[in-house]
């Protein structure tokens, strides 16, 4: 249930997430990469999540597939523009892509810098073209470690003015925010805003530290921020978002019954929560399939419904001018 005259946003999107199954296998044959099955059809249930995984690091395995035929800047490029056509065809007003760019430029040893370059290219002519509002949000695969997340990040400061935000993804419970306080000072003094993964896969003390060791201002996900009445106060009184993606965490198995989803109680408590796909083309879903959810399996009202759309217009990285203009496209 979808209030249309409300900007539809979606902030918790990872383009490196959602690569088509279909532009995977074109451009694996393009570049004679070899996949799993003889044909695209065969291919796509590789790609894509059946029902649940046994844990996050199962659920991230299947994005591979997507960075796996990434064989130059010019494959970059285009799932790059696809992102932005297919967040326009799936009727968002806005959305902030996120992408970690040495995931993308790892198997062909591509140059970091230059895939952050060559996918803000590419998102901003293709958000012209496709007319919609969109942000880059660059991501520290935390699975890489220390060193790397360190050239990660300095390829993405390369490029800062092309960038509003710095997010932390991957092994939550391995590799955990005390890693990475340095780097996300490092952000923070270059002017990125901060969001982190946090209480996905490891518990509250995970979102306490995102905030307080790293800065973060939204998390992603924070589903164990619920077990802890202290921090929910914390996240309500200082205004923190919190990105929620019900689909993704019960195909996680962050979440064991999709019914049982903090969405509500976050609503409840007076938390900014918004409601976003996390890795669409993965997950095999749309923003559309999650207000269902929202509605159909949690139980949300239209009211609740139409607040978890403003709570995302709140808690976008925008100026308050920009959310204004957001708002203003729909009364129009
Ligand atoms: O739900 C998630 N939780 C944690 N990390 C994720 C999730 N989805 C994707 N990534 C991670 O984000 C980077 C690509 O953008 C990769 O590191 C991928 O593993
Ligand atoms: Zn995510």
């Amino acid at each position: 249930m979808i209030d249309h005259s409300l900007p539809l946003v979606d902030l918790h999107r990872h383009l490196d997430g959602n690569i088509h199954p279909a532009t995977v296998w074109d451009l694996a044959q393009q570049h004679n990469i070899k996949l799993p099955g003889a044909n695209v059809d065969e291919f796509t249930p590789h790609a894509q999540i059946q029902d649940q995984t046994s844990d996050l690091l199962a659920f991230l395995k299947k994005l591979d597939y997507g960075v796996s035929v990434l064989a130059n800047l010019d494959a970059v490029y285009r799932v790059a523009y696809e992102n932005v056509k297919d967040a326009k065809e799936q009727g968002l007003d806005y959305t902030e892509l996120r992408f970690s760019p040495y995931y993308m430029a790892e198997t062909f040893k591509l140059n970091i810098a230059e895939v952050v370059n060559v996918v803000a290219d590419a998102v901003s002519t293709a958000s012209k073209e496709f007319n919609i509002k969109t942000n880059l949000i660059g991501i520290l695969s935390r699975t890489y470690g220390s060193e790397i997340c360190q050239q990660e990040l300095s390829a993405i400061l390369t490029h800062k003015d092309k960038i509003t935000a710095l997010d932390l993804a991957g092994d939550e419970l391995n590799y955990p925010a005390e890693m990475f306080v340095n780097h996300f000072k490092q952000a923070r003094d270059a002017g990125l805003q901060i969001t982190v993964h946090a209480g996905e896969a490891a518990g509250p003390e995970s979102v306490w530290n995102a905030i307080k060791l790293l800065g973060a201002t939204r998390i992603g996900h924070g589903v164990a921020a619920t077990q802890d009445m202290k921090l929910m106060d914390y996240l309500r009184d200082n205004k923190i978002a919190i990105e929620s993606c019900p689909t993704s965490n019960y195909q996680t198995a962050t979440i064991q019954d999709l019914t049982k989803h903090p969405l509500k109680t976050f609503l409840n408590h007076g938390v900014i929560v918004c409601l976003n796909t996390d890795d669409p083309a993965v997950s095999n879903i749309t923003i559309k399939h999650e207000y269902k959810v929202a509605t159909d399996v949690l139980g949300l009202t239209a009211n609740e419904l139409r607040q978890i759309q403003l709570n995302g217009v709140e808690a976008a990285f925008l100026s308050e001018q920009e959310k204004r203009a957001l708002m203003e496209i729909k009364k129009g």
